[in-house]
């Protein structure tokens, strides 16, 4: 039987401004989401039960297959649309965990899409279960650009069509960054709303920086090259980006990484 197959695309956040603090903890954001052609991937074939085996680069950072929000967004899903079937998974884990790249939102969106199409059930299902999954899942099951306002769940059409196929350098130095934490060292200060992503700010950064000091050095080293457009740091960090003005250049680029990061050069979507 043909597996089932699902890209979970790289989630970048072009600006991210935090506006307050929510009765529910979370905060309220203003954002711009883009995906990238290439994330982790995901397959599946039918079965009786559910089940997961994680593989790739990044696999041996995550914990139980059991807690992975691959398996937690397949249960939702399962049990809101009331299916007795099962699904063998396989996740190739090819981005860095905890990283802004809203890797396991992006993974646990692609499991939702796939068992809606394997299981042959409404996608309004997938569509009920997501924002119960993470605050970012709502814009990684449509996986195109949006603005994102809310705790970032709440989404509108965006015109990013300028952008498509633009080539992109992510560059991550290795330390993992909890989202939690990040937030919780916002400064508290409501800088403005986000009106242009390009002339927006990354609000998280600064406390990204204070974890992670060598987003700095990144976001400088991204700034100093040849054809880099625009160079921000995505969602809590520490992954930063680049857009270039053509592939050429990022790949020029991309070859010059420093060894101890990770870089991935792909293109937008
Ligand atoms: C910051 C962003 C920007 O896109 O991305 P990442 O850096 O995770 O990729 C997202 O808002 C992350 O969304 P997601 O990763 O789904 O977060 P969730 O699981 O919902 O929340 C994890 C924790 O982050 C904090 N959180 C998250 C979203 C939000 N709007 N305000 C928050 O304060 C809360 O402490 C929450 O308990
Ligand atoms: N499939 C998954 N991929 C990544 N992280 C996952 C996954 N399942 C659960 N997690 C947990 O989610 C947390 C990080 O989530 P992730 O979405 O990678 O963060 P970020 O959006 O900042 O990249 C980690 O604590 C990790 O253990």
């Amino acid at each position: 039987m043909i597996p089932h197959r699902e890209i979970a695309p790289a989630k970048l956040n072009l600006a991210l401004h935090v506006r307050g603090k929510r009765p529910d903890g979370r905060h309220d954001i203003e954002t711009v989401f883009a995906f990238c052609v290439d994330g982790d991937r995901l397959s599946g074939e039918a079965a009786d039960t559910l089940s997961l085996e994680v593989k790739g680069p990044f696999a041996g950072e995550l914990g139980p297959s059991e807690s992975n929000l691959v398996i937690r967004a397949a249960e939702a899903l399962r049990d809101a649309a009331g299916v007795k079937q099962g699904a063998a998974l396989v996740l190739d884990k090819r981005l860095p965990v905890a990283s802004g790249l809203g890797g396991g939102s992006a993974d646990a969106a692609a499991a939702l899409r796939l068992l809606t199409s394997m299981w042959t059930i409404d996608p309004s299902h997938a569509q009920a279960v997501a924002p119960q999954l993470g605050s970012d899942v709502p814009a990684c099951l449509l996986s195109l650009p949006a603005r994102g306002e809310g705790a970032g769940d709440q989404l509108s059409p965006v015109d990013l069509s300028d952008l498509s196929g633009a080539a992109v350098l992510l560059v991550n130095p290795r330390v993992p960054l909890s989202t939690a934490e990040v937030f919780a060292g916002w400064d508290g200060e409501d800088r403005g709303p986000l009106t242009d992503w390009r002339h927006g700010r990354n609000d998280l950064e600064q406390a990204a920086i204070r974890q992670a000091p060598l987003v700095t050095t990144v976001l400088a080293w991204l700034s100093a090259q040849r054809g880099a457009s625009f160079v921000r740091m995505s969602g809590s960090g520490a992954t930063c980006f680049a857009l270039f003005e053509n592939d050429a250049q990022r790949d020029q680029s991309a070859t010059a990484v420093p060894r101890e990061w990770w870089h991935l050069a792909t293109s937008l979507r």
